[in-house]
């Protein structure tokens, strides 16, 4: 199957990272169009370079996968409308961009094949968990893409009314949890630890927390009550957290994240 990415910046080369690690079988042949440095780029990808749109056809590209930001669908779907995309399904990994608008962006294809997905920058090391949705035209599509993206982790189908909120959940998250933990390495390197012990010891602990919740039947407020032991010291540190409202500020990020994607 011939795969064209359109825009790799961040999200698209971690996919493509992710695609060409796990599929030794050479399932896929992938091609890139970037707005800069396509061939550059296709070099140090090991994957083909596309410089002209024009031959998308000639090289009979069936999935073209958009990987631009938001504000630069419509440049986008000008160049792709003048050609014959009957055969092509699109998949769209821009947030906040339902399917519904991707198709007015391309005025001469009514009934474009649309597949939306919504992965998170973990896709290279196969570590994304990545929400997918068609449209009507799409549906018949959105096994094989399911397929393609299955290579970079883990792939849910959800339904395009709550996409937003699995966007915040799946996609936005990784920069939240980093935003913690790069705050925990501040406050112990602000108490005196080297820095590299630091941030050795934290992403330990994130990692280790996470495995063992994981494997466990436990809830996480459950692990939380077995950590702070009565009297010690764990329990002064949450204290700060439930009288700052630290869930509250959480929820607040998380919503102002989501009106941001519903209102694109
Ligand atoms: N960064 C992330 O963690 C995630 C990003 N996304 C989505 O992925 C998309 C891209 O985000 P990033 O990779 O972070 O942005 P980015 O800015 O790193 O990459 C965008 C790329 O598109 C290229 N580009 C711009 N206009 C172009 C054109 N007309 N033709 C060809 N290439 C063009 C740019 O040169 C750049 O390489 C966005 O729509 C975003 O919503 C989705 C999930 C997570
Ligand atoms: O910040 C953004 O708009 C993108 C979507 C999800 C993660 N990054």
């Amino acid at each position: 199957m011939k795969i064209l990415f359109i825009g790799v910046g961040h999200m698209a080369g971690s996919l493509i990272k992710g695609i060409t690690k796990s599929t030794s079988n050479k399932k896929y042949e992938i091609y890139i169009n970037n707005r800069e440095s396509t061939v550059a780029k296709a070099q140090e990808l090991n994957v083909k370079p596309l410089v002209n749109l024009e031959d998308l056809q000639n090289e009979g590209i069936e999935v073209i996968v958009l990987g631009v930001r938001p504000a630069q669908l419509k440049e986008i779907a000008i160049v792709l409308d003048q050609f014959n995309l009957t055969n092509v399904t699109i998949v769209s990994m821009l947030s906040g961009i339902s399917a519904d608008k991707i198709t007015e962006a391309f005025g001469r294809h009514p009934k474009l094949k649309i597949v939306r997905i919504m992965p998170n920058i973990n896709a290279d090391i196969t570590k994304s968990v990545t929400g997918i949705c068609a449209n009507h035209y799409g549906e018949k599509s959105i096994d094989e893409v399911f397929d393609i993206f299955s290579n970079c982790g883990s792939v849910e189908k959800i339904n395009e009314d709550i996409f937003s909120e699995f966007t915040i959940s799946g996609g936005c998250t990784p920069a939240y949890i980093l935003f913690f933990l790069k705050a925990f390495v501040d406050a112990a390197v602000k108490s005196g630890l080297e820095y590299q012990t630091a941030l050795r010891t934290i992403i330990g602990s994130f990692e280790g927390t996470i495995a063992n919740l994981k494997k466990s039947s436990k809830t996480p407020e459950a692990i939380i009550g077995e950590i702070c032991v009565p009297n010690g010291v764990t329990i002064e540190g949450i204290k700060v957290f439930e009288n700052s409202n630290l869930e509250k500020i959480v929820f607040e990020a998380f919503n102002k994240a989501l009106k941001k994607d519903k209102e694109h």
